[in-house]
């Protein structure tokens, strides 16, 4: 089965933190794959790498550049790639990539990109200092 997303020009940089597939629950009403999963994907991806970082809790507090770039169909093997691009004070800007996969073919695409800036919080959710690595 042929896909015509192209061939895929890169390669993804950072970690897979998450690999899942798009199941039809997550569509939107013209089936197509809603972004909206996607980006909770992302947040998801972004949100692990940080909470490792930060050896505890966080949030998400701004999602820059998002770029949807190719769909994502029902099916599709979907790989979230996350690295931790700079780190603040108290705050961590995370690129994140998702690629997709058609489940019948090898090759991979990129879908969508952004970047996640986390803030690590202490128990009663105020900015906390980052631990030293
Ligand atoms: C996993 C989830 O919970 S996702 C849910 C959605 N997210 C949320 O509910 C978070 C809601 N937001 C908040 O509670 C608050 O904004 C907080 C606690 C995260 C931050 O509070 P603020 O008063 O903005 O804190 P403060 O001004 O001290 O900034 C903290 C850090 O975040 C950075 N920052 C704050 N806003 C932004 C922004 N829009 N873009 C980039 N960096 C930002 C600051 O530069 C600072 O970084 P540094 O300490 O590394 O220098």
């Amino acid at each position: 089965m042929g896909d015509d997303r192209g061939k895929a020009a890169k390669q993804p940089e950072g970690d897979l933190v998450i690999r899942t597939i798009a199941m039809p629950a997550d569509t939107n009403p013209a089936g197509d794959i809603f972004g909206g999963w996607l980006m909770a994907q992302m947040d998801l991806a972004a949100g692990n790498l940080a909470a490792a970082r930060s050896r505890g809790r966080n949030a998400t507090v701004a999602v820059d550049g998002m770029q949807f770039l190719r769909p994502v169909k029902v099916g599709d093997e979907v790989t979230l790639y996350a690295r931790l691009q700079s780190a603040g004070r108290t705050s961590m800007k995370i690129r994140v990539e998702a690629w997709a996969r058609n489940r019948f073919e090898t090759d991979s695409f990129p879908v969508t990109e952004a970047l996640f800036v986390f803030v690590a919080l202490d128990e009663d959710g105020h900015p906390r200092a980052l631990p030293d690595l």
